[in-house]
């Protein structure tokens, strides 16, 4: 990592921290100070956004509904599918919790990220304890896309939206198999908004 130059700060982001057991005592270790910034959206859209990135790359994969059944009669979760784990949000931040306060974690909703990135990204800025400099101004919805982008990139004048492999088609999943995972993954949600206070309507 770079070193960090007064007025600087240094960002640094891989989406499995998150998940990976070892990596709170490790950034610790490394900084007790770091601020920690994770965006999270409904683990049932998650899995199926999972799902789906897995399939574009290896289409022969099982079908959803099989590698989301231990056993489809009973409707037991396979919970060692690593798309199903990565939601389970409050056992992750348990880990956490372990070694920052709350007060050094902002869990950004990956919902309002879309419907309303300036005020996401405000928050963002707060946490950072920065100016707000990136406003509703910087943002425009692009109908081709289906997603806000930016007016214009960094050092660029051009828009700028996100690639091809953020903001894929999802392929329908039986609404039985929906509804069971809403199931599942309910009271772990539950806790999680409690941990952090904020109930992010994923229900
Ligand atoms: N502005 C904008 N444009 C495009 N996509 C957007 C945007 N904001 C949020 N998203 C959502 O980001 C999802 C992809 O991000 P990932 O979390 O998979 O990225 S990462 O690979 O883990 O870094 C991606 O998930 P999918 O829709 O399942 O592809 C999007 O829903």
């Amino acid at each position: 990592m770079p070193r960090t130059l007064d007025g600087q700060i240094t960002m640094e982001k891989t989406p499995s921290y998150f998940v990976t057991k070892e990596a709170p005592a490790r950034i610790s270790a490394m900084s007790k100070d770091a601020k920690l910034i994770v965006v999270v959206r409904d683990p049932v859209t998650r899995v199926i956004s999972d799902y789906t990135q897995t399939l574009s790359k290896r289409p022969d994969i099982p079908t959803f509904e099989s590698l989301t059944f231990k056993n489809r009669t009973t409707g037991l979760i396979d919970i060692s599918w690593s798309a199903i784990q990565i939601g389970i949000y409050a056992k992750h931040l348990e880990n956490w919790l372990q070694y920052f306060p709350m007060s050094q974690i902002l869990f950004v909703s990956g919902e309002r990220l879309i419907t309303d990135p300036a005020g996401e990204l405000g928050r963002v800025q707060d946490f950072l304890g920065l100016k707000r400099i990136i406003t509703d101004k910087h943002f425009y919805f692009n109908k081709t896309k289906g997603f806000p982008c930016l007016k214009k990139a960094e050092g660029s004048s051009k828009p700028h939206c996100l690639g091809k492999t953020k903001g894929r088609t999802h392929p329908n999943i039986d609404p039985e198999v929906v509804q069971r995972l809403r199931e599942f993954y309910r009271p772990f949600n539950m806790k999680f908004y409690q941990m952090t206070g904020h109930d992010f309507g994923w229900d």
